[in-house]
Formats: structure tokens, C-alpha cells, sequence
């Protein structure tokens, strides 16, 4: 197959994570150019777009997707607006990274996977970055040589310094959480089956009426368990840390100690303030493995149906959070072209 020239970007959503990528196809990754990007808050498009020459502004997303020179759309607006954009890009039948989550609810995502299914080939990779961070990937490789057996537990630890202003108790799951739903299929390489959700007494430094934090436990269709200690306001620094324990041993990974440091009678290293600084590697990783893929014809990565399964985990997660109990995870039979 003929590679395709340089590929011509059209970033839509342009606030944290948006304005990062912007940068990262910009000046890290090869292979693309940001043509276009897209914001309902006009300025915000137009200060992003002013960093790179020839990219124009827009406030429509559709407008972006229709503008010269676009072969491919990256996803950054806030989850509930995927779907639309979603939806336009098949239209157009432009290949799609979307940030996760692939939309905010299962229903929400299974169109999106229907009207993948439609275009009778797949389109879009999921944000899910995680896979490509190299503490999980080595771990996943690790898993796949078999020599530690098959895996009974995972423990996970997922913390942030602060929420925003605007965080929800159900956010911890569908937006925080949303991570470990797919590190845990992916790495155990398990649909979940379950979910319960622990409620410890909120901490005095979570904004009044947070449930911060949560303990969330995942049963798996291959006999595992999966627990996520999900902690958005621990104040100290953002940590992921996973450990799967198998039958025969356990491997950990996310300790953070690349740099060890002895001063002063104490010895340690630095923690991580936010997921920017932890993922920077995976980001930049993500990216170019979507644009080597796109310019190649290809579709890798985490799929739709990835991001359908992972919709109908936190679900049910947020429904067990709000009803207590555990509530099981109802997924649609595969569809083929995602087995
Ligand atoms: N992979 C990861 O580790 C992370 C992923 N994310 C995901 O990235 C996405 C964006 O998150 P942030 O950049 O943190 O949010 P943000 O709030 O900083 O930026 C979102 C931007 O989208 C714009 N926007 C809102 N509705 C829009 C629409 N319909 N069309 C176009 N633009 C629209 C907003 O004006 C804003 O500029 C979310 O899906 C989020 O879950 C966020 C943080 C980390
Ligand atoms: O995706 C992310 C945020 O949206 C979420 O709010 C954070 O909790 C996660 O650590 C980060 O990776």
C-alpha cells in the first residue's frame, strides 16, 4: 500500500488536552500537520490555530472537518460532544483519534460502534493512552510470555492532586476511572463482568459533597478481580500505579522511581503533579502510532468496541456508586470485525 504524504490534521477542541496535541503534531510528531482546529470558544481556537502557520480557526466543528487539506480529525472536546463529531467524520469517512472517553454512556457509544459497523471498516482509534506508556507495555508483554502464570488480581492505584471545580462523584468513574476499565481488559485481556463500588468517608480535602475517594472492584469473565483505588484530591501528586498478581508471581509497575536521590539524611525522588508530565511519553507515542497507522491505511489501537465496553463498565460503576451493591456490566454480543 502507498503511504500516504503528510497528514493534515483537524484538532477538535482546543483546551488542555486539545492545545497539547496541537503542539505534539506540531513539533514531535512526524508525518502530520495541523490544517484546522475547532472550539466553540472562538478565541481559544484562534490563540491555537496562531501557533502554527496555515492552520485556520473554526467554531464548528463540521466547519474544521470540511476545510482544505483535512485527512484525519483529532477528538479533544469534552466527552459528551464526541458523538456529533464522531458521526461527521464518518460522513466524510476520515479516520478518527477520539480522546476517551468514546462518549460519556454505553447507549451513546453502541451508535457510534453502529455507525462504525456501517462504514463497513473501522475508523477510529480511542484515547485510551495508557497502552502505550512503557511501564504498561512492558507489564502487558511481561503477562504475555506466561512465565508468571495466569492472573488472579490486579490492584490499582489511581490518584490526582485536586479535581476541577467541576468534578462529580460519578466523574471518579466515567472520567477517572475510565482508564482502569480499559487497563484491565486490556492488559488481563477480560471483558468485565461486574462492578462494585466502596464508599471510605470522604476525604477532609475533597470539595464538599465529592465522594473522594471511591474503591472500585471489577470481576472479569476470566475468574479475576481488578481493584482501583480512585483518589482525585490526595494533594501530594498524580500517581497510577498497577500490580497484577499471578500464580506463580506479581509485577508492579508506576513507582515512579526513575531517579533516586540521597541528601540531607533523607533519600527519595519527585512525584508527578499531573497526567501531562506522568503520560508525556505515552501521548507522544499514541499520536504517532495513529498517524503512522492513518498515512499507512491502517487502523490500530484501541478500538470502538474498546470504548463501547469501557462506557458500559462505568455505568455500571456509577450506577453502583449511586445505588450501593454491585451491579453487573451488560455488553452486546462482539461484533466481528472488532474480535
Ligand atoms: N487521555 C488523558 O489522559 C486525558 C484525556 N482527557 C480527555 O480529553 C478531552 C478534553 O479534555 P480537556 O482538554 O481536559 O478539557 P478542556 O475543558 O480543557 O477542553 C475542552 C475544550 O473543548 C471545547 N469544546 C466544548 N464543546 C465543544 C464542541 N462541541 N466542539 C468543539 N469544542 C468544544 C471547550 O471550549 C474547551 O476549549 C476529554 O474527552 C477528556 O476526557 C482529559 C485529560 C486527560
Ligand atoms: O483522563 C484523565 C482526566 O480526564 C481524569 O480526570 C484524570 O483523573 C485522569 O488521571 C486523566 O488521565
Amino acid at each position: 500500500m502507498t503511504e500516504r504524504a503528510t497528514l493534515g490534521v483537524a484538532v477538535i477542541g482546543t483546551g488542555r488536552m486539545g492545545a497539547d496535541h496541537v503542539r505534539r503534531l506540531h513539533e514531535v510528531t512526524s508525518g502530520a500537520r495541523v490544517v484546522a482546529v475547532a472550539d466553540v470558544d472562538a478565541e481559544r481556537a484562534k490563540a491555537v490555530a496562531a501557533r502554527v502557520d496555515g492552520c485556520t480557526a473554526h467554531t464548528d466543528p463540521a466547519a474544521a472537518l470540511a476545510a482544505a487539506d483535512v485527512d484525519a480529525v483529532l477528538i479533544a472536546s469534552p466527552g459528551p460532544a464526541h458523538e456529533a463529531t464522531l458521526l461527521a467524520a464518518f460522513e466524510r469517512d476520515l479516520p478518527v483519534l477520539c480522546e476517551k472517553p468514546l462518549t460519556p454512556d454505553a447507549a451513546s457509544a453502541l451508535r457510534v460502534l453502529e455507525a462504525e459497523l456501517r462504514l463497513g471498516h473501522r475508523r477510529v482509534q480511542v484515547g485510551f493512552m495508557r497502552r502505550y506508556d512503557p511501564e504498561y507495555a512492558k507489564l502487558k508483554a511481561l503477562l504475555a510470555t506466561g512465565q508468571l502464570g495466569r492472573p488472579l488480581m490486579l490492584h490499582n492505584r489511581h490518584r490526582n492532586v485536586a479535581s476541577p471545580p467541576f468534578f462529580t462523584s460519578s466523574m471518579l468513574i466515567s472520567d477517572s476511572v475510565a482508564h482502569e476499565a480499559d487497563v484491565t481488559r486490556w492488559l488481563l485481556g477480560h471483558e468485565i463482568t461486574a462492578v462494585t463500588v466502596l464508599r471510605p468517608a470522604p476525604s477532609a480535602n475533597a470539595p464538599d459533597g465529592l465522594r473522594d475517594p471511591q474503591f472500585v472492584v471489577f470481576e472479569t469473565d476470566g475468574g479475576a478481580l481488578s481493584d482501583v483505588e480512585i483518589f482525585v484530591n490526595c494533594g501530594f501528586g498524580y500517581q497510577v500505579q498497577a500490580e497484577v498478581v499471578c500464580e506463580r508471581g506479581t509485577a508492579r509497575i508506576g513507582d515512579g522511581h526513575a531517579l533516586v536521590t540521597n541528601m540531607a539524611g533523607r533519600w527519595g525522588g519527585t512525584i508527578a503533579q499531573d497526567w501531562t508530565e506522568r503520560f508525556e511519553t505515552a501521548y507522544d507515542r499514541q499520536i504517532q502510532t495513529w498517524v503512522d497507522a492513518t498515512r499507512r491505511g491502517e487502523v490500530t489501537g484501541p478500538s470502538v468496541w474498546d470504548g463501547y465496553a469501557a462506557a458500559a463498565v462505568c455505568e455500571a460503576g456509577v450506577r453502583a456508586l449511586e445505588d450501593g451493591g454491585r451491579v453487573e456490566v451488560e455488553l452486546v454480543e462482539r461484533p466481528a470485525p472488532y474480535a
